[in-house]
């Protein structure tokens, strides 16, 4: 389907097609979970690329205010279509991602929505959930304040009760408790939910969640008391300008007691504070649950990325043979391939943790229902730790694939500075990602202590358990060849993921206290909680490969790619596996030479490969990645569409260029 709006014309990879040994169609299920996962997704793709609404090549050309409000008629435009097709849920979502628009919808279906739903009564859901449901209201996720974002406990907002009244007072009493970043708060949310301290019968009790309207729902205008604006531009042209983010400062103002959610915990009639007998952390639930999905949306960046740079770089020709033969493309220079390569692996294996993290999520949100908590502290580490792993990495591997297609890459019509743009913030957004790791790296430490005390673990930390062997083991390899061995790969990245930790926890227990010990070695924690995150990835694209996987040469080919994947992570972090004693010198050296000769087997197959992504060319948004290769032509039609180019002597001529180009030749003449 890849090629639908593309039109039969010239195929210039047709070529590097004809050297794929596999089935593309066999690789496009295993990519995407299932067949009925690729047929709604293309469906939706086509839906969004055929719609003259959804057009986005102009995007980086509009000013803010134009890109909002092409934003507002996308957003719009889209639920109706949906309304108009009866989409369902799955359906919708895929129709909102191929729009790809960062806009207020995100932020009212991904954090308001579920947000309610886990934090909110059944009466409670019932009430606003409809309202939502319907797009009668409109919600964002107010949590982050001007002086605070990491340190939710910190939020200084406060939600004082009124028993005269039966209200709350909302209010920010500091220019730091100004609300700032929500999406969509600037300009369009109605409501919000809004994280402040609840202070009732005199004292504090801490962060709890709020429903508030925030605008009229007749003109839009903010409710009294209410300061409400956009926080303005950020990184990049087009990216994430479309999104309204937004500060807002609360003057005592008054929402009725059942609009605090009530799930976790109440305020009586009276005043009175009663906690349920659920975690307290449960309130942090939605940020669980967005997290997440953020690995999926990582999968999903990395692999447009490495799709552009894969399709140009089989394009791209520079330098020929000495003795004049044709030029050699950029894809078959051993640097390329070793720089991209390891991404397509990423792309991939993201791809297969995230629906891993998917199934864990369900499964523990299904324990939750049934007051079974034991596996929360579990998902907090592996979202945190997958979120925090997924995102660096990918905006670490866009920039690069700019620099991979040369000059080229750095033009907006190359699609990638805005992917890079959009995808950035998600180091930071749900969890700075080094903060997330520390709370991995602090799980990992319980971990190691309750190990200690004779505790077995279990889940993704269930081989910590083995600790007498994979303290001392030696790794088995010997050849080139035994670095195919899924089974030698595991127990390497085991055994450094525990000697890591383990060598922190020591180094913690030896500081006068365990705070202090804990932050003297916070580095070595948040490079143990990689080494922890980095084994999970591992150890799932194992296991899918384990799977019942359909197609000619499908599971040849992830095999191979897990092997990248692997064998690229010892090279990069071998510093680790030599320190920790986990390989030698030579294990290391072998395990790139196997390293080198997985990427020459990889090379025929790599734009099949890409090809499996079933990117739209809309969607891709990319001269330099089109399906069809015809890369030079697009680049040059994309040119004459910039703003610049309406007129052939510029706009600043008369006033600037002409009387500076005049005095220079009046001056040269005297
Ligand atoms: C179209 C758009 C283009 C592309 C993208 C498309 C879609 C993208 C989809 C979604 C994204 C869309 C938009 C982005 C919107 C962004 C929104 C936001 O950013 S919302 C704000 C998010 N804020 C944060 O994430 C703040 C980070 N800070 C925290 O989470 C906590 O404060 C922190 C955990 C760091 C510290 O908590 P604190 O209670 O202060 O400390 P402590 O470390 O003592 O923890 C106590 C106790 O609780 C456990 N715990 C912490 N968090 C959780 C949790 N979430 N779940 C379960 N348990 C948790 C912690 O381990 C500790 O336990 P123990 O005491 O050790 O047992
Ligand atoms: C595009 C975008 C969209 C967003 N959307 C929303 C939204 O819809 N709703 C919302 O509520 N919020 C939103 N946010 C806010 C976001 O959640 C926060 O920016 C994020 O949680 C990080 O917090 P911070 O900005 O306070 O960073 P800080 O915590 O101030 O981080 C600054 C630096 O300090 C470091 N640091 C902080 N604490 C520690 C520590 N304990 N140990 C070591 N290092 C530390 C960090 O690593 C970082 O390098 C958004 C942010 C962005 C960029």
């Amino acid at each position: 389907m890849a090629a639908a709006d593309w039109g039969g014309k010239a195929d210039h990879l047709a070529g590097e097609r004809a050297t794929a040994q596999f089935d593309v169609d066999g690789m496009k299920v295993a990519w995407a979970g299932s067949r009925h996962a690729v047929e709604v997704a293309d469906r939706m793709a086509c839906l969004v690329a055929s719609d003259p609404v959804f057009r986005k090549d102009t995007r980086t050309m509009l000013s803010r205010k134009e890109l909002f409000k092409d934003t507002l008629k996308k957003a719009a435009h889209a639920w109706k279509r949906t309304v108009e097709l009866h989409l369902t849920e799955e359906e919708a979502n895929l129709l909102r991602l191929y729009i790809d628009q960062p806009g207020y919808v995100d932020l009212h279906w991904v954090m308001f929505v579920p947000a309610i739903k886990g934090q909110g009564t059944e009466e409670q859901q019932k009430k606003w959930l409809t309202m939502a449901y319907k797009f009668q209201i409109i919600g964002t996720y107010a949590q982050t304040e001007l002086g605070h974002g990491s340190n939710v406990q910190g939020l200084e907002t406060t939600a004082t009760f009124d028993p005269s009244t039966d209200e709350f007072i909302m209010h920010s009493p500091t220019l730091t408790s100004s609300k700032w970043w929500p999406g969509g708060l600037g300009k369009t949310s109605t409501h919000a939910v809004v994280y402040a301290r609840l202070i009732t019968e005199g004292k504090d009790y801490g962060i709890h969640g709020f429903i508030m309207q925030l605008r009229s729902l007749d003109d839009h205008s903010p409710l009294p008391g209410i300061t409400i604006g956009d926080i303005g531009g950020k990184f990049g042209s087009g990216a994430y300008n479309s999104m309204d983010n937004g500060v807002m400062r609360l003057d005592h103002v008054r929402i009725p007691r059942d609009q605090m959610l009530m799930r976790l915990a109440q305020v009586t009639r009276e005043g009175k504070y009663v906690h349920s007998d659920v975690p307290k952390q449960l309130l942090y639930g939605t940020m669980v649950y967005v997290r997440q999905t953020i690995v999926a949306d990582a999968s999903r960046a990395l692999s447009r990325a490495v799709c552009i740079a894969v399709r140009y770089g089989a394009i791209r020709k520079q330098f020929g043979s000495k003795a004049g033969g044709p030029e050699t493309q950029v894809l078959n220079y051993k640097t390329q391939q070793s720089r991209l390569f390891p991404f397509l692996a990423s792309a991939y294996a993201f791809r297969f943790v995230g629906q891993w993290l998917k199934w864990l999520y369900t499964d523990v949100t299904q324990k939750l229902e049934s007051k079974d908590f034991s596996t929360l502290p579990e998902a907090h580490a592996c979202t945190a730790g997958l979120k925090s792993v997924t995102t660096s990495a990918t905006a670490d591997a866009i920039e690069e694939c700019q620099k991979l297609c040369g000059g080229h890459g750095y033009l907006n019509s190359s699609g990638l500075p805005e992917l890079f743009a959009v995808n950035l913030p998600a180091c930071t957004y749900e969890g700075d990602n080094v903060v997330l790791l520390l709370q991995v790296a602090r799980f990992l430490m319980k971990t190691v202590s309750q190990v200690a005390s004779g505790k077995q673990p279990v889940g993704t930390t269930a081989y910590m358990g083995n600790i007498q062997h994979l303290m001392q083991c030696k790794s088995v390899v010997n050849t080139v060849e035994d670095w195919l061995n899924p089974a030698a790969i595991k127990e390497v990245f085991e055994a450094r993921a525990l000697r890591m930790a383990v060598n922190c926890a020591q180094n913690i227990s030896k500081a006068p206290s365990q705070e202090e010990g804990f932050s003297e070695l916070s580095p070595d924690l948040v490079e143990a909680a990689v080494a922890h995150v980095q084994l999970i990835i591992v150890t799932k694209f194992i296991e899918k490969l384990q799977e019942d996987i359909l197609g000619h040469g499908v599971k040849e080919q992830l095999q191979k790619l897990c092997g990248i994947y692997a064998l690229h992570l010892i090279h990069k972090h071998l510093g680790d596996f030599l320190s920790t004693g986990c390989v030698t010198a030579r294990q290391g050296s072998l395990a790139n030479e196997r390293l080198g000769k997985l990427y020459a087997q990889v090379r025929p197959n790599a734009v099949a490969l890409v090809d499996a992504f079933d990117y739209t060319d809309h969607y891709l948004g990319s001269a330099l990645g089109r399906y069809d290769g015809d890369v030079y032509s697009a680049l040059y039609k994309e040119a004459w569409k910039d703003p610049l180019n309406e007129t052939v002597v510029p706009d600043g001529y008369q006033e600037h260029l002409r009387p500076l180009l005049k005095q220079q030749l009046k001056l040269s003449r005297l």
